[in-house]
């Protein structure tokens, strides 16, 4: 007997005692997967970064990635770092993820909100992040923690009063599986 036809055969009794799933992704999880969701969609060669703003009503009101501003081809732009003339590399176009999370609002405003972020943010997006309110931070990773733009970055946090806070996963991984058994999942119909 498959699992469809014992859930079938169960008794109105036996349904009134089931429990609710425990292995659901928490809050914190579901907004880091986001942001991490969303820097798939990142053209950069070496880094995909994204960033999801969450309201205190833990409303999704704007999420981004590093990517070329509109108009600018992804294919046109360059996506180089290193190069003789600083108008070759991406760092005079390239719009960081928490930027455009902030600009993409689909909120009157994003004040007292939270984002996260996979990598910690840059000075100019950390200057954006004071301007629009935000008053939280989780990040996934400090790794470019030493360099002076995010040396600059938290002396700005810090007299804004904008708290940032590593936030370390539960688990490893969150897998998204296409190949969802929907008749398996809900037998009773
Ligand atoms: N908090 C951050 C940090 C970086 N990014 C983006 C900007 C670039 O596209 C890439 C970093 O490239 P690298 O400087 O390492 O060549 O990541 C971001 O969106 N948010
Ligand atoms: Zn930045």
């Amino acid at each position: 007997m498959d699992i469809s036809e014992m859930t079938a055969n169960m008794s109105l009794q036996d349904e009134t005692k089931l429990k609710k799933r425990e292995d659901y992704i928490d809050w914190q999880e579901y907004f880091m997967a986001t942001a991490f969701l969303a820097a798939k969609r990142s053209k950069d060669p070496s880094y995909q970064v994204g960033a999801c703003i969450v309201n205190k009503d833990n409303k999704i009101v704007g999420i981004g990635y590093n990517g070329m501003p509109i108009g600018c081809s992804d294919d046109e732009f360059p996506w180089a770092k290193k190069t003789p003339s600083p108008l070759d590399s991406k760092y005079l176009y390239v719009c960081h993820a928490e930027m455009n999370a902030i600009m993409n609002k689909n909120s009157a405003d994003v004040k007292d909100c939270t984002i996260y972020v996979g990598l910690f943010p840059c000075n100019e997006c950390a200057k954006m992040i004071i301007q629009a309110g935000i008053t939280k931070i989780y990040y996934l990773s400090d790794g470019k923690g030493d360099r002076p733009s995010y040396v600059a970055s938290k002396r700005m946090f810090d007299a804004a009063g904008v708290e940032y806070k590593q936030y370390v996963p539960k688990r490893s991984k969150i897998e998204i599986n296409f190949n969802v058994d929907w008749d398996a999942m809900s037998p009773s119909k």
